[in-house]
């Protein structure tokens, strides 16, 4: 948990000696509210202590530790931190597999794509088309790509650091201007860029020298060790936030509403990498500048008492300072309900504005009351382009050198050693294949990249072994088929535990039911490269089996069966065949529904039914005991082996009389 507020500017705060309202006790104003956190949860509003002397309530503050001390401080020092994406493991699949099913069963298009949210206000969005360019270097080479990346010329509240990041950088840098010879020169494409972006990229920005314009492969090695690269490259500020146009674009609501600093509770929703995180990271570096408290806690970790904790302390800061709290929950989706219950009054009355952040969707993850009350943000998977812009921005940060492949030059035979020239390339279309396999993941992006580029880095002496060329060992060229490699494919083509698992197999159910057999294979394949389980698959063909070819093929059910037993006996990839096998079969096979549709009819009957249920007719029950026979049970059976004509006998309720189902639904 990260608090951040005033405290942070450390030359006023440290121009005094305050009093704490609480305790009394004085102190370097730098230090009041961390003191301050401690102290509210000591003396909770409306009863803090007298002034009792500072040194007592200096001593008391020492000698009780409030049950929720220990704990709030561990979720402190989760502050900000990277989500986890949610694992195979970890994911509610299970949960989510038999709703699907169930949902199947209920109504032949329950596996439609989720409706929106109900009950929460989407935000209406009115982006307005902008007709200058994002102003950035770096993209000069592609001014589509940058133009349709969304970015944001230089905005109310980013116009401060902006100018700050404009002086460091120095004279000429961050101002948008495209380099009027960089086009046809590949090495200076996007030079300018690269000290602008790595001035701000390593937190350089503000008096920081800037990188120079290339770097050596071991300064970039040591650069990309350690943390992600995608979390090095979290924009502090809108101006680096790209794509999500129809979100955060100009002329959006939520844009005017961050401008002006009134920050509404906030669901986002979107797919991983999107941006969600990284919004919320803006609205936090944002609030500190108005004295807002911006408190982060991840549902994957913190407990209800985490929670409580926030919540007593924003009531303390709000009735004391009157300062506002944000609190933003990464995957608020796995809060259950009532832990989501806890924030709900708090939300209401004002004590915290909340922002969750969630890639499921909200209107069955969150809270219906809780949704209501929040405006829910759908941010999409980011596009190509805007893609392209980020990957750009990291490979400049890095003084990584683009290589434009219309132009065939061998970057590794140049002879130079001047220290002024990139010590690494990386092929144009490289970065376009990047782009483009992310699949609007710009974590996967980004990381895929630092992958690419560290791989080849260690590789780099046995390339040259085998190539047996003569050029510079420091130099090194990241080609197509590296970043390839270094993306993970099943992270970044299909996310198991999201909507993408349950849209996939949907259009595999539908296309066999519309007995396209290159369809289904396909949507089989997407599926299973993406690192489905196979038995996830083999159980939805089981059900298929009777729902859609029923009677029309009884053996397809055999056959799923089979399949579904292959698949457990001999696992992935060896039973990747036998699920292709099946889903052709059934992609083939004569269907009906006669079956499905009679039964549902009869469920429907039953659950509609409106009073007592119709008695078993007597002659229909068994008949173990006297008391029973005495009573009618059994009486006028006609046992049907006994005879050789077809026998006349009832055998539905009485007011049930006559019905067909297979017909039509009678009740
Ligand atoms: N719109 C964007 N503009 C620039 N960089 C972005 C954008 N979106 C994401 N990134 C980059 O991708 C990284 C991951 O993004 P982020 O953590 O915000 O994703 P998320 O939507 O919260 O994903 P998850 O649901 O998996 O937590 C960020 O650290 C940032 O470097």
């Amino acid at each position: 948990m990260e608090v951040s507020g005033p405290e942070d500017d450390p030359f006023l705060s440290q121009l005094h000696q305050v009093q704490c309202p609480v305790c009394q006790q004085m102190m370097p104003a730098a230090h009041i509210n961390s003191h301050l956190d401690r102290c509210l949860l000591l003396h909770p509003a409306g009863h803090a202590e007298p002034a009792a002397g500072s040194h007592r309530a200096g001593e008391r503050a020492k000698g009780s530790s409030p049950p929720g001390t220990k704990r709030r401080r561990l979720s402190e020092s989760s502050a900000l931190k990277q989500p986890a994406t949610p694992t195979a493991a970890e994911s509610s699949e299970g949960e989510g597999e038999e709703g699907d099913d169930g949902g199947e069963t209920e109504s032949r298009e329950s596996y439609d794509a989720p409706p929106t949210p109900s009950g929460a206000r989407l935000i209406p969005d009115f982006p307005v088309p902008r007709s200058s360019s994002p102003g950035r270097k770096g993209s000069g080479k592609r001014p589509a790509a940058a133009a349709a990346a969304g970015s944001a010329s230089p905005h109310s509240w980013d116009d401060a650091e902006a100018q700050e990041e404009e002086e460091a950088v120095g004279e000429g840098d961050g101002d948008g201007d495209v380099d009027a010879d960089g086009e046809d020169d590949p090495g200076h494409w996007d030079a300018d860029a690269a000290d602008a972006a790595a001035t701000t990229a390593f937190g350089a920005t503000g008096g920081g020298r800037p990188h120079p314009r290339a770097m050596a492969a071991e300064e970039i090695r040591q650069m990309l060790e350690g943390k992600p690269l995608a979390d090095k490259m979290r924009p502090d500020t809108l101006q680096d936030y790209f794509g999500q146009s129809r979100a955060v674009g100009q002329e959006t609501l939520l844009r005017s509403l961050l401008e002006t600093n009134e920050i509404p509770s906030l669901i986002l929703w979107g797919p991983p990498g999107c941006g969600k995180t990284t919004l919320a990271h803006i609205i936090a570096n944002n609030s500190k500048k108005h004295s807002i408290r911006f408190v982060t806690l991840s549902a994957t970790n913190a407990k209800t008492n985490d929670v409580r904790d926030v919540i007593k302390q924003a009531q303390n800061e709000k009735s004391f300072f009157k300062r506002k709290t944000i609190l933003f929950i990464d995957e608020i989706h796995r809060f259950n309900k009532s832990q989501q219950d806890t924030f709900l009054p708090h939300v209401e009355c004002g004590t915290i504005t909340l922002i969750g952040a969630t890639t499921e969707n909200p209107s069955f993850q969150v809270n219906a009351a809780l949704l209501s009350r929040c405006r829910v943000i759908v941010l999409e998977k980011l596009p190509v382009e805007a893609m392209v812009t980020i990957l750009m921005r990291a490979i400049n940060s890095l003084g990584i050198h683009v290589l434009d492949s219309s132009r065939p030059t061998d970057p590794l035979s140049h002879s130079s050693n001047s220290s002024s020239e990139p010590a690494i390339f990386i092929e144009d279309k490289a970065v376009d294949t990047l782009a483009y396999l992310s699949d609007g993941d710009a974590r996967a992006g980004l990381n895929g990249l630092q992958l690419a580029v560290l791989a080849r880095l260690s590789s780099r002496k046995m390339f040259c072994k085998k190539s047996g060329q003569t050029y510079s060992p420091s130099r090194v060229l990241i080609t197509e088929n590296d970043v390839k490699e270094g993306l993970q494919r099943s992270h970044i083509l299909y996310d198991r535990a999201g909507e993408e698992h349950y849209n996939c197999i949907s259009a595999l159910h539908k296309s066999m039911r519309g007995s396209d057999q290159n369809a289904s294979l396909y949507w089989l394949a997407r599926m299973l490269e993406g690192g489905e389980d196979p038995l996830y698959v083999a159980r939805r063909l089981v059900r298929f089996a009777s729902e859609d070819i029923g009677l029309a093929d009884p053996s397809a059910l055999t056959q799923a069966v089979a399949a579904y037993q292959g698949c457990h006996f001999i696992g992935m990839p060896e039973c990747e065949v036998l699920l292709a096998q099946c889903v052709v079969y059934f992609a083939r096979a004569p269907k009906s529904i006669e079956v499905f549709s009679a039964y549902n009819n009869v469920k429907a009957c039953v659950r509609n039914h409106q009073g007592p249920l119709p008695p078993v007719p007597l002659h229909l029950r068994n008949a173990p005991t006297r008391l029973m026979k005495d009573l009618g049970y059994g009486k006028g059976y006609k046992y049907n082996p006994m005879y050789s004509e077809p026998v006349d006998q009832e055998y539905l309720p009485e007011e049930l009389r006559g019905v067909d189902f297979f017909k039509q639904r009678r009740c």
